[in-house]
C-alpha cells in the first residue's frame, strides 16, 4: 500500500509505460475497468449514471468507465466539461472507443442544463480531474463542481476527488466532495491530511497492472496494515524467558501524574516486555505498586515531588529506555533527558514532557550512537519545530521528514493518521484507531507498547509501526466488541491489547 505524490506517480506511470512497456493506453483501461467493477458493485444493477469527463487522462478514465457501464446495460450519460479539442492522446482514443460502442458524449458548462442532469440521477462519476490540478479550480470547472456538491447524488471519484490537490502543502484549493474514491495504483499523500482526507469519503485503492517493483522503486511511503504487523511481529520461541524479551526502564511520574508511569509500565508488560522497572519518586511507587504487582521499581531522588538526576539513577542495564510521561516540566527534571541523551547506551524512547525538555536539547540528538524515538503529538511537534501547527499540518510528511533526517532521530508523530518517519527518510503512515482515543492517558499506554517493541525481535522502523498498530487496533476493537467512543478509557486499550494478539496472531505462533 504505497503512498505518493504526484511527481512520483507521473514518474511511476512514466516508467511502466517507457521501461516496462506497458502502453497508456491499456493502462487507461485497466484503471477504468478496475474503477467500474467498484462502481458496479456499489450502485446495483439499474440506477442511471452521470459521468463527468475533463480535459486530462483522468477524463480518459471516465470514458472508460463509460463504455463498460454502457456495455453492462446501465443508461450512462456522459457530460464533457471541456470542448472537444481539449480531449487529446490517450483520452481521446478511449473516447472514440466508447463513441464506437455507442456511447454519446454532451458538451456542457451550462448551469441549468448540468443542474438538471444531476437532479434525475442518483449516482455521478467524477471523472473531471486527477493528480494533474494545478491551483484553484478555474471557471466553469469551478461551478460545475459547485453543482455536484450541492445535489443529492452518490458522488463517486476516479482517483482523487476534482480539485483536490494529491500533494500535501497546498492549502487552497476548491474540490469534489466524494462519498467515495477509488483511487489508481497507490495513495495520494492527501488522503492522509487534516484538511483534505475527509474530501475522500470512503476510499479504497485499485490495482491497474503497474508492477510492485516500480511502486517500491519510486516511492518512500506507505501504509502499515494488517499483513505488515502479521510479516513482521516476532514469535515467542517456546525456550524463551523473561531475559529474551527485553529488560526495559520507564522513567517519570510525579506528585500530580502517578498515573501516567503506571499505565505506561502496564502496557510495556502487556504488549510482551520481559521486565520491566518503573523509575519514579518514592511516593509514586507508593501509590501506583499495588496497580502493577509485576513491574520493578526504582527509587529516584526528587525535588518538590519531582524527579531529579542523581546517583540512584543508573541505566546501564536496560536493552531499552523511556522517559517523559508524567514527568513535569521542572528545568532540573530537564537535566535528567539531557543525562540520558549523553549516556543511555541503549534506544531511548522520550515522550511528553520529555519532548518539551528536549527542545532545549536538540543538539544532544546529533551525537548519540544508539537510536532515539520522540512521540509527539502535532503540539510538541510544532512546539520543537518552531512552527504553528495548522503550517505541520498542512505538510507533515516533510516536516517530520526534515526533522528525522536533521536530527537522525526516530518520530512517531500520533494523529488520526499516525506517521512514523525513520532518520533516513522512510515514512509510514498507519491509521488504525477511533475517536476513543482522544483521552487523557492513551499517549502513555502507546509509550509503553512502544518501549516494549523496541526490544523484540525486529527492525527498528517496523516495531514503531506495529506498536501504533497495536494500539490503534486495540482501540477498535474495544469499541467494537464493548465500548462506545465516548467511554473508552487508556486502562481499557491496555487490556485490549490481548484482543489484538488474539485477533491477529503472528504467523509462527
Ligand atoms: N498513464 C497515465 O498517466 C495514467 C493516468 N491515469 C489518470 O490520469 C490522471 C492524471 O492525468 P493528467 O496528467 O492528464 O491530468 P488530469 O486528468 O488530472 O488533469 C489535467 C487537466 O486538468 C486541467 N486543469 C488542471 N488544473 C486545473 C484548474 N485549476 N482548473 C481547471 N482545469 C484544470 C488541465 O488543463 C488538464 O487539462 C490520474 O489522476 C489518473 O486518473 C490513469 O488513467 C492511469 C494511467
Ligand atoms: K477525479
Amino acid at each position: 500500500m504505497y503512498i505518493v505524490t504526484a511527481k512520483e506517480m507521473y514518474d511511476i506511470d512514466e516508467y511502466t509505460i517507457n521501461e516496462i512497456g506497458l502502453e497508456g493506453k491499456l493502462l487507461m483501461e485497466n484503471a477504468g475497468r478496475a474503477v467500474s467493477e467498484k462502481v458496479i458493485k456499489l450502485i446495483g444493477e439499474t440506477e442511471p449514471v452521470c459521468v463527468f469527463i475533463g480535459a486530462g487522462n483522468n477524463g480518459g478514465d471516465g470514458f472508460v468507465i463509460a463504455r463498460v457501464l454502457l456495455d453492462k446495460g446501465y443508461f450512462v450519460q456522459v457530460v464533457q466539461v471541456v470542448p472537444d479539442e481539449k480531449i487529446t492522446g490517450d483520452a481521446l482514443f478511449h473516447k472514440r472507443v466508447f463513441i464506437q460502442c455507442g456511447g454519446e458524449v454532451s458538451y456542457l458548462t451550462d448551469r441549468a442544463a448540468i443542474c438538471k442532469i444531476v437532479e434525475r440521477v442518483r449516482f455521478v462519476i467524477d471523472a473531471i480531474i486527477g493528480i494533474g490540478v494545478k491551483g484553484v479550480l478555474r471557471e466553469p470547472i469551478q461551478e460545475i463542481v459547485h453543482i455536484i456538491n450541492q445535489s443529492k447524488a452518490c458522488v463517486i471519484s476516479v482517483d482523487i476527488p476534482s480539485g483536490l490537490p494529491a500533494d500535501e502543502g497546498v492549502t487552497e484549493f476548491t474540490s469534489v466532495q466524494a462519498d467515495y474514491t477509488f483511487v489508481i495504483a497507490a495513495a495520494k499523500e492527501s488522503a492522509f491530511l487534516v484538511d483534505t482526507a475527509d474530501y475522500y469519503g470512503q476510499w479504497e485503492i485499485v490495482p491497474i497492472g503497474i508492477p510492485n517493483l516500480v511502486l517500491r522503486k519510486n516511492s518512500t511511503k506507505s501504509q502499515w496494515i494488517e499483513s505488515n504487523f502479521r510479516k513482521t511481529i516476532p514469535s515467542r520461541t517456546v525456550h524463551a524467558h523473561k531475559g529474551s524479551h527485553g529488560r526495559g526502564l520507564i522513567i517519570g511520574g510525579c506528585s500530580e501524574m502517578p498515573g501516567s508511569i503506571a499505565m505506561s509500565t502496564k502496557a510495556a508488560l502487556k504488549t510482551g516486555a520481559g521486565l520491566i522497572t518503573a523509575g519514579t519518586t518514592e511516593k509514586v511507587i507508593s501509590m501506583i505498586a499495588a496497580t502493577c504487582p509485576e513491574a520493578m521499581y526504582m527509587n529516584l531522588p526528587e525535588k518538590d515531588g519531582y524527579i531529579t538526576s542523581g546517583p540512584a539513577l543508573t541505566i546501564s542495564n536496560y536493552h531499552a529506555i523511556a522517559i517523559g510521561i508524567g514527568l513535569g516540566r521542572r528545568k532540573d527534571t530537564g537535566d535528567v533527558v539531557a543525562e540520558l541523551l549523553n549516556h543511555a547506551p541503549c534506544p531511548l524512547l522520550i515522550d511528553a514532557d520529555g519532548i518539551y525538555h528536549l527542545k532545549s536539547h536538540l543538539s544532544l540528538l546529533k551525537q548519540r550512537s544508539m537510536p532515539t524515538i520522540i512521540t509527539p503529538h502535532p503540539g510538541e511537534m510544532a512546539m520543537l519545530l518552531g512552527i504553528s501547527i495548522s503550517d505541520l499540518l498542512s505538510a507533515p510528511f516533510h516536516h517530520t521528514r526534515k526533522l528525522a533526517e536533521a536530527y537522525g532521530v526516530f518520530i512517531i508523530l500520533k494523529g488520526k493518521h499516525t506517521i512514523i518517519t525513520s532518520p533516513k527518510g522512510r515514512q509510514a503512515v498507519e491509521a488504525s484507531g477511533n475517536p476513543g482515543l482522544a483521552k487523557g492517558g492513551t499517549g502513555d499506554v502507546l509509550t509503553g507498547i512502544v518501549l516494549a517493541m523496541m526490544m523484540q525481535e525486529q527492525e527498528l522502523f517496523d516495531a514503531l509501526c506495529n506498536a501504533c498498530f497495536i494500539h490503534g487496533k486495540s482501540a477498535d476493537i474495544q469499541v467494537e466488541e464493548k465500548h462506545a467512543y465516548y467511554d473508552l478509557m487508556a486502562t481499557d486499550v491496555i487490556d485490549g491489547i490481548s484482543n489484538v494478539y488474539r485477533t491477529f496472531p503472528c504467523k509462527r505462533e
